[in-house]
């Protein structure tokens, strides 16, 4: 089917990464100058790295994304790291939400939400992550459960577009294993449909991403699926080379 959106994909590299690693997101940049302008390729590498990643990608076209916030624009946080330092840093996105956040760190959506208004108010622009667990899916509530996480954690208040969805099964996270194309197109049609309704006529901007073990050798089905707009990549993104072929595999 044709896609009608900028493809998204997006590098999550989680707690991986020292500055030797920095000559992979210079590969990434090599690679992605020549994926060309068709798919917008950001890495989201942790903070230690985020400026010296910026800097290498300066100019480029492969954005640099925090993988997390504070609210706040500053203040007595200590540990955190408020959105105007990550822009400052020369990040363009965050992501907000991710499962291990939700779960190891036990975020709510409440607190999803304000991190998504404290990044808006910094021109930042936010990925945010929803998605079942294995359980929430095996007895049938995958989709109430990511309602609950849309209507949570987008302020009513924000404009949505900018906005990016990462619908991420919290099963399919690094384990190899992706939920049925059926499935996957019953999600984001799904989601899609809930952003309509709270947002008339701005739904069809909106990107929604597939995560969970991505890689070269499933990206181009996964990419093809209805309302399927880029995707979000944990494992694969440390590996340039990797990286770049699910970027390649977009439908363009
Ligand atoms: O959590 C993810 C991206 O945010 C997905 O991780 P994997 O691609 O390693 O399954």
């Amino acid at each position: 089917m044709t896609k009608t959106l900028r493809p998204l994909i997006a590098g999550n590299w989680k707690m991986n990464g020292l500055r030797k690693d920095l000559d992979e997101i210079a590969a990434i940049r090599d690679g992605g100058v020549k994926v060309g302008g068709a798919v917008e390729i950001v890495v989201c590498p942790p903070f230690t790295l985020l400026a010296a990643a910026a800097s290498l990608c300066e100019g480029s076209g492969i954005g640099i994304g925090g993988q997390d916030c504070h609210p706040e624009k500053k203040g007595a946080f200590t540990g955190d790291i408020a959105p105007p330092m990550l822009k400052d840093c020369g990040a363009t996105y965050v992501i907000l939400g991710h499962s291990e956040r939700r779960l190891i760190h036990g975020e709510s959506d409440a607190l999803i939400r304000d991190k998504i208004k404290g990044v808006q108010a910094a021109g930042l622009a936010a990925i945010l992550c929803v998605g079942e667990t294995a359980e929430q899916r095996s007895t049938g509530q995958a989709l109430a459960v990511v309602g609950e996480q849309l209507a949570g954690s987008i302020p009513r208040d924000v404009s949505i577009e900018g906005l990016v969805i990462a619908y991420e099964p919290v099963w399919a996270i690094g384990t190899g294993l992706t939920p049925t194309a059926e499935d996957i197109a019953e999600m984001h049609g799904f989601i899609r449909a809930k952003l309509e309704e709270s947002w008339p006529g701005k739904a069809a901007t909106v990107r929604l991403l597939y995560g969970g073990s991505v890689k070269p050798s499933n990206a181009a089905k996964l990419l093809a699926i209805a309302n399927v707009d880029g995707a979000l990549i944990g494992g694969a993104s440390l590996i340039a080379a990797d990286f770049l072929a699910i970027a390649a595999a977009c439908p363009v």
